[in-house]
């Protein structure tokens, strides 16, 4: 038998979670509440836009890196991160290995306009209403984490809904696997879920593979302007930064920093 990755450990706990919420509000509940709720933000548009964009996330904790940060107003947070200039805000609501929280959704998409993406491990149809009726317009799909048939039907359900999944990869073969599926916006994600180590090299190996028509996230170990920079001259289309942000004593200025390279004339724009 293999032994358990991180992300084994993460899924385990996230199912029971999902089972625990679900027994306090069923799956007809979440779905009419989702069916309630104001309409999506069309992200995909948003992610066109001139420039790369600055996906700023609320990352309290990690399984790499433990307390990141003491966020007492998540509001707040991400106020700072749309008027820095990001272009969506990314909310961690796992709970036991980040500290997040569906309140921290709540209290986020309350506060700014941008399109929220509710960064969570999902495993079913459950979570995806459960992230609609909390006001996301975005959730993660982890090519990883899922079965071919499980991600197809996710994906589909997800644009049913009118919202936006970014389809998270982390090598050639998960690339196909997404496209397959009806990806239209892929995250390389840099951080191996094995090893939880960062090769922002992933990106660029990865990415060329990708039809233009894609929209390409480049997810994790952005500390700076040169990370943004090298991943714009890789063919990104945004950059998903957390621990860069939260940890830096000024959110509002270190998204500023990033948005004024990646809008820069001289910075390189992805191809199509
Ligand atoms: O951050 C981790 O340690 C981690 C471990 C296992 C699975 C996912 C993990 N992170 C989620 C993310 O994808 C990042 O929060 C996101 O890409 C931002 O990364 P960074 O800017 O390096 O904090």
């Amino acid at each position: 038998m293999n032994t358990p990755t991180v992300l084994d450990s993460i899924i385990d706990g996230v199912k029971a979670d999902v089972a625990a919420r679900e027994a306090r509000l069923d799956f007809a509940a979440v779905k009419a509440a989702a069916a309630a709720a104001k309409a999506p933000i069309d992200a995909n548009a948003a992610l066109r836009e001139t420039g790369i964009g600055v996906i700023a996330e609320v990352k309290r904790a990690s399984p790499s890196r433990g307390a990141l940060a003491n966020i007492a107003d998540p509001a707040a947070l991400a106020k700072a991160y749309e008027s820095g200039g990001a272009r969506m805000i990314s909310v961690l609501t796992e709970e036991r290995r980040f500290g997040g929280s569906l309140d921290d959704l709540d209290a986020v998409r309350a506060a700014v306009d941008i399109p929220v993406l509710r960064k969570d491990f999902i495993v079913g149809p459950y979570q995806i209403h459960e992230a609609r009726a909390h006001g996301a317009d975005v959730i993660l799909l982890i090519v990883a984490a899922l079965e071919q048939n499980v991600l197809a039907s996710l994906l589909d359900r997800t644009e049913s809904l009118g919202m936006t999944a970014l389809v998270e990869v982390h090598t050639e073969e998960e690339a196909d696997r997404a496209l397959q599926a009806g990806a239209r916006v892929v995250g390389v994600n840099a951080r191996n879920l094995k090893t939880l180590e960062v090769d922002t090299d992933t990106f660029a190996r990865i990415a060329p593979g990708l039809p233009t028509e894609t929209i390409r996230i480049a997810e994790s170990g952005v500390r700076g302007t040169a990370d943004l920079l090298a991943y714009a001259g890789a063919g990104a289309d945004a950059v998903l930064v957390g621990e860069g942000l939260v940890t830096s004593g000024d959110p509002r200025a270190a998204v500023r920093e990033l948005v004024t390279a990646g809008t820069h004339p001289s910075c390189p724009k992805p191809v199509r």
